[in-house]
């Protein structure tokens, strides 16, 4: 299993720019570990701290790569095509779009920041980059919507016989969204609403909605081109309005991601993903020099372009998945150590995580050590990030 974040945004607000640039890695070969051929799914990295200098040791990535310490794990990412225009107007949002969505474990909605394009990804002035996220928002609670209600109608038709509950038709029409009858009874009870769908009125059923789409799609906003003046007035406007205060933003420049992998790929400068900074190691026109100039100062000023940083925080604080290495405390026979790094739902034990590496693991699971501690920890002991762990079987 591996996560997918599903790219998202209307046309014309650098959603391809971001995925180019996320996508593109300067990967040693054969060290992909995904193999695709649809093009709207790409591999890449999320930064982890590498646990091997804890052990002076040197990792041997089987996936992926690490540099100075810093380890790339891969994540799919996945460019949701389609936010069309006027689905708002009722044709409501495209089939290849809602089965992307519904494969996509967190999503990174693209908004360009700057307001200088409209709805229909069209050069205006003045746009609210705020429409675009209620638009988006809206498309998705109205597309939960619909699932609630057939799930209504499936409990009204009596599927489950007698003994029927709510919560176990809702769950049931909902299974694509990972959200069980317990989860969804809680969200009810938290609404203050009864475990009785007769009693729901449209705003209940909308609440109801937007509650469950908020809990099993997690989102996160890139504002996307900060490095223009026109974004960064509106950073301040979007980001403190209260409205907006359950979702999480990022400041991003994916062009400048863009532009510093393609330097890095002509070998004119080093730049690791995610840096804050970068060094140029060519004689370069001037007017190149100016343009990575003032890439420089946006890096340095925003802690990075942002592109790595909101896939990171997508996966590992909205999603709150966690990353654990298989290991031991020393180097294989073959030199090889800590050669896998693995990204695992919030709240994996031991034993999910020993099932997690192979069904014959978690079968013969014995007992597992926290190998920075050396500690022995209980099959249902929950794993933290970048936790080293080794799994002992009986057989
Ligand atoms: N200033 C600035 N411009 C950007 C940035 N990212 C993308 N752009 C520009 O925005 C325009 C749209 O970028 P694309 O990546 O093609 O946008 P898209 O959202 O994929 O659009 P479609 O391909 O039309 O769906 C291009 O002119 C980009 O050069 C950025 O970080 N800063």
């Amino acid at each position: 299993m591996s996560y997918k974040i599903g790219l998202v945004g209307k046309p014309s607000v650098g959603k391809s720019t971001f995925f180019n640039a996320a996508t593109m890695n300067d990967v040693p070969e054969g060290a992909y570990p995904f193999t695709t051929i649809d093009p709207s799914m790409g591999e890449a990295y999320v930064r982890v701290d590498c646990a091997a200098p804890e052990f002076d040791h040197t990792c041997t990535p089987n996936h992926g790569y690490c540099t100075d310490g810093v380890r790339f794990v891969p994540t799919k990412l996945v460019d949701v095509a389609g936010l069309v225009p006027g689905a708002h107007e009722g044709k409501g949002l495209g089939n290849q779009f809602l089965t992307d969505l519904n494969e996509a474990d967190v999503l990174v909605h693209v908004v360009d920041f700057t307001g200088e394009t409209d709805l229909e990804g069209e050069p205006t002035e003045d746009h609210d980059p705020r429409e675009d996220i209620d638009f988006l928002e809206d498309e998705l609670d109205m597309w939960y919507l619909d699932i609630l209600e057939k799930g209504i109608e499936r409990y009204r038709s009596g599927y489950h016989g007698e003994d029927k509950a709510i919560e176990d038709d809702l769950a049931e029409q909902m299974s694509a969204f990972k959200i069980n009858a317990d989860e969804i009874k809680q969200v009810v009870l938290a609404l203050d609403l009864e475990l009785d769908p007769d009693t729901w009125d449209d705003a209940d059923k909308e609440a109801l909605a937007r509650e469950i789409r908020i809990r099993t799609k997690p989102m996160l906003i890139a504002a996307n081109k900060m490095d223009t003046e026109a974004a960064q007035d509106n950073w301040e406007t979007v980001t403190e309005d209260p409205a907006y205060e359950h979702l999480t933003f990022v400041p991003v420049s994916a062009h400048a991601e863009k532009a510093l992998k393609n330097g890095n790929e002509q070998g004119v400068l080093d730049y690791r993903p995610g840096d804050e900074d970068f060094e140029v190691t060519a004689d370069l026109p001037e007017e190149k020099a100016a343009g990575l100039e003032q890439i420089r100062e946006f890096v340095t000023d925003f802690g990075g372009t942002g592109v790595q940083q909101a896939l990171e925080t997508a996966l590992f604080e909205e999603l709150g998945a966690i990353a654990v290495f298989p290991g031991a405390r020393k180097p294989q026979e073959d030199g090889t150590f800590l050669q896998d790094c693995f990204v695992l739902p919030d709240g994996s034990t031991a034993e999910d995580f020993a099932y997690f590496l192979h069904t014959d693991i978690g079968d013969g699971f014995l007992h597992a050590h926290d190998v920075r501690t050396e500690r022995q920890i209980g099959a249902d002991t929950e794993l933290d990030h970048r936790d080293v762990v080794e799994i002992t079987t009986t057989n």
